[in-house]
């Protein structure tokens, strides 16, 4: 449509069917190439008023990230947008945008008034029903009320130590243009959130907005509070998938339109359009969590980092155990990597905090339980190191990657185990609420009270999660507080932050946790962290695993020692019957540079990334045959092409197609195949090539059984 009235970037309501939906204009399409013949074209309804069209960086963003992960445009645009803009029709907007503007300019402050001041109470409720209760504020309530402060009111910045110092002396050097990917790589404890904050202050002082990302959302409201202490005076706005519809669409907006200064979010954050866009910082940038798992399978860090170079703002990717990707691209070229990024670290950390030193229990070496027994949850040495610091006031944390009591249930007489019907799992025993339930398909019964083989009553729990553990370490350590947190304990809202708070007022002697209190917290009176049952990482299938058990150890250490009071004393255990693995020698050193240099040597010998690029064809369907066929097939379809683009030098490996790992979920089956090149676009070219095969033979398959089909590029697990 070439006489459009509209922009590029513009959101629209259009007909769709019956229906009118939110489009965004992307431009003059190409008529032929599947588009509909002008006269069949339905003219759009409306636009958005007061809405300003999206800006050319993000159409640009989105394009990209569609042919890069494979995915339609107008799926990826969509599903990035706030859902409720997808909703609302012009009128509804008019009415939202309204609030929003009393919000963002309220009226010069009079004597309040009876009514005024019931309006403002209600401003402040989160909306329950989405059109028509009052829109929340958003988080940095003081800047809301008072519309934008100058800089001025930006709390001091602490002062920086010579490594934070040297830090961002590199980061504010803006005579290297274009700016480049940093990778901060700082140990826990160094102070790095505080270079963001340094770094972002500069970048506010020029008029720019900042986006910070971090990987769960469990941890914004921390790093919430830390910049709205250090920012009191700018509009902070959060965005992640915990917010409100409404909230989440009116944070989006004061992004959009440059009222908020800071926007703070998980990987979804990435698509936020940001008019006055001056910094990228990715927090953590080694979590899994900044890969989407479902849908559009994006990695928010990738997509930061891309997103840096076409707008020409810097990009902090910050970790202490970087992803070896990252890690491989901040090496020099000389030095077997790209050069890409800029490498900063920062050793030490703050004041007079130390890393906890190391202890490995040697398991094969303790006394072996009596026959019919089962061995202790914690070695005696490390149980007497745990009472030790509940005497002292001290805090531990133990670790243990597993929740629930028991992972499987077992008989001992005929041999029944708990498995799932519906899975290729076992189902784990839950005791608090006495069922055992499925943690891939969430299928869950009343635990039997016996046998459902043989009617023994004698059935036992093997193995043990979190809840099991937590039972017993408060049978071992008499009139201790035991506390737990996991993903079963902090369900409800709220509930983490509870159990946090607890932690930190001191109220628990030993927490036992998931990998989810190992990261980012700044625990203060920890001094002992203990893994339990790290081992099974050591011999897993997937090629990252080492490199992910790595950084979580590495992490959880971190969390000891943070005070310099304590530092002292403070120790990181390792039960494990492989004490001179590889992985512990380095964990025990705390030598990342030397960890990462021998897994990359493993992945180069091996062809793995980031010497290779991957990409995931799975399938989906009622049989596992009818998934391996539909795979198999277009294995063969791309045949020919992988063949003309490895004369190119491309590169390209098909791997057979095999079950999952865990093969059956909720009653259907799961395949993959691999696909490998030495070169990336030559993988890109192959499944663009591929796709409309891939679609056709989906079709023809779909009587056989098959069901769903996806490519994952860049996959995190294989
Ligand atoms: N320059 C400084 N002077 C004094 N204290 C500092 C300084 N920088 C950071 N700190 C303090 O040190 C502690 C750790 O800092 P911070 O949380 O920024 O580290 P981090 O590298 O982000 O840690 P982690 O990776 O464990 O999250 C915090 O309590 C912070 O307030
Ligand atoms: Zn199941």
């Amino acid at each position: 449509m070439a006489d459009q009235p509209w922009p590029a970037g513009t959101l629209v309501r259009v007909p769709l069917g019956r229906r009118v939906v939110t489009g965004v204009v992307w431009g003059p399409g190409a008529e032929g190439e599947g588009c509909l013949p002008r006269e069949q074209l339905k003219p759009i309804t409306e636009a958005l008023p007061d809405l300003p069209p999206l800006p050319a960086h993000w159409l640009q963003l989105v394009r990209f990230a569609a042919q890069y992960y494979q995915r339609a445009l107008g799926e990826m645009a969509m599903m990035v947008l706030p859902p409720e803009l997808r909703q609302i029709d012009a009128v509804q907007w008019g009415r939202r945008f309204k609030r929003l503007n009393k919000v963002l300019n309220p009226p010069p402050p009079k004597p309040p008034s009876k009514r005024r001041a019931a309006q403002a109470a209600a401003e402040a409720v989160p909306a329950a029903d989405a059109d028509h209760a009052s829109e929340p504020a958003p988080v940095s309530a003081p800047a809301s009320a008072s519309g934008p402060l100058p800089g001025s009111a930006d709390t001091a910045a602490l002062a920086a130590t010579p490594e934070q110092a040297q830090a961002l002396a590199a980061l504010l050097d803006d005579t290297v243009q274009p700016p480049p990917t940093s990778l901060l790589w700082g140990s826990t404890g160094s102070g790095k959130t505080e270079v963001y904050l340094q770094h972002a202050q500069a970048v506010l002082a020029t008029g720019r907005q900042v986006l910070m990302m971090v990987p769960e959302i469990n941890l914004t409201p921390q790093l919430e509070a830390r910049v709205a202490e250090r920012f009191a005076g700018r509009r902070i706005v959060s965005l992640h998938s915990g917010l409100t519809p409404a909230q989440r669409l009116q944070h989006w907006v004061m992004a959009h339109l440059g009222e908020a200064d800071i926007v703070l979010g998980t990987r979804l954050a990435v698509f936020t359009p940001l008019p006055r866009l001056g910094l990228i910082v990715v927090d953590e940038e080694h979590d899994p969590s900044y890969k989407q798992q479902d849908g559009a399978r994006y990695s928010a860090r990738d997509l930061a980092v891309y997103r840096g170079h076409l707008e020409k703002v810097p990009v902090v990717l910050g970790s202490a155990t970087p992803s070896l990707e990252s890690w491989f691209n901040a090496q020099p070229v000389g030095q077997g990597g790209t050069g890409r990024y800029r490498l900063l670290p920062m050793p030490s950390r703050v004041g007079q905090g130390r890393m906890p030193k190391v202890r490995l229990i040697d398991m094969g070496t303790l006394p072996k339980p009596a026959p019919g027994e089962e061995a202790p949850a914690l070695a005696r040495p490390l149980l007497e190191a745990v009472a030790e610091r509940i005497e002292r006031g001290e805090q531990s944390l133990i670790l243990l990657n597993r929740r629930g009591y028991a992972p499987v249930l077992h008989c001992t007489d005929c041999g029944w185990k708990s498995g799932c019907p519906h899975c290729s799992a076992w189902r784990v025993f839950h005791k608090a609420d006495r069922t055992l339930r499925c943690h891939h398909c969430g299928f869950a019964e009343r635990v039997p009270r016996a046998c459902p083989d043989c009617g023994n009553q004698d059935i036992a729990p093997v193995g043990r999660g979190t809840e099991r553990l937590e039972e017993q370490l408060a049978e071992a350590l008499p009139g201790a507080r035991v506390g737990r947190i996991d993903a079963d304990v902090t369900r409800h809202k709220g509930a983490l932050e509870e159990k946090l708070a607890s932690v930190h007022a001191g109220e628990v002697d030993v927490l036992v946790g998931t990998q989810m209190v190992a990261k980012g917290h700044d625990f203060r009176r920890i001094t002992l962290v203990a893994a339990a049952n790290p081992d099974a990482a050591l011999f897993a299938s997937d090629f990252r695993a080492a490199e992910r058990q790595f950084a979580l150890l590495l992490q959880a250490a971190g969390r000891a020692g943070r005070d310099a009071a304590v530092a002292g004393h403070s120790e990181m255990w390792v039960q494990t019957w492989h004490p001179t693995h590889p992985l512990y020698d380095a964990l025990r050193r705390y030598d990342f540079e030397a960890f990462a240099q021998a897994q990359l040597k493993e992945r180069q010998a091996a062809g793995l990334p980031p010497y290779s690029h991957l990409a995931m064809l799975r399938a989906e369907a009622k049989t596992q045959g009818a998934a391996q066929t539909f795979l198999d097939q277009a294995a063969a379809a791309m045949e020919a092409a992988a063949a003309q683009l490895n004369d190119q030098g491309g590169g390209l490996l098909l791997y057979p197609a095999v079950p999952t790992a865990v093969q059956r979920v909720a009653n259907v089956e799961r395949a993959q195949m691999l696909i490998e090149a030495q070169q990336r676009p030559a993988l890109l070219k192959l499944l663009q090539q591929a796709t409309p095969a891939w679609l056709a033979l989906a079709q023809q398959n779909r009587p056989n059984g098959l069901i769903r089909w996806a490519v994952d590029v860049d996959p995190l697990a294989i």
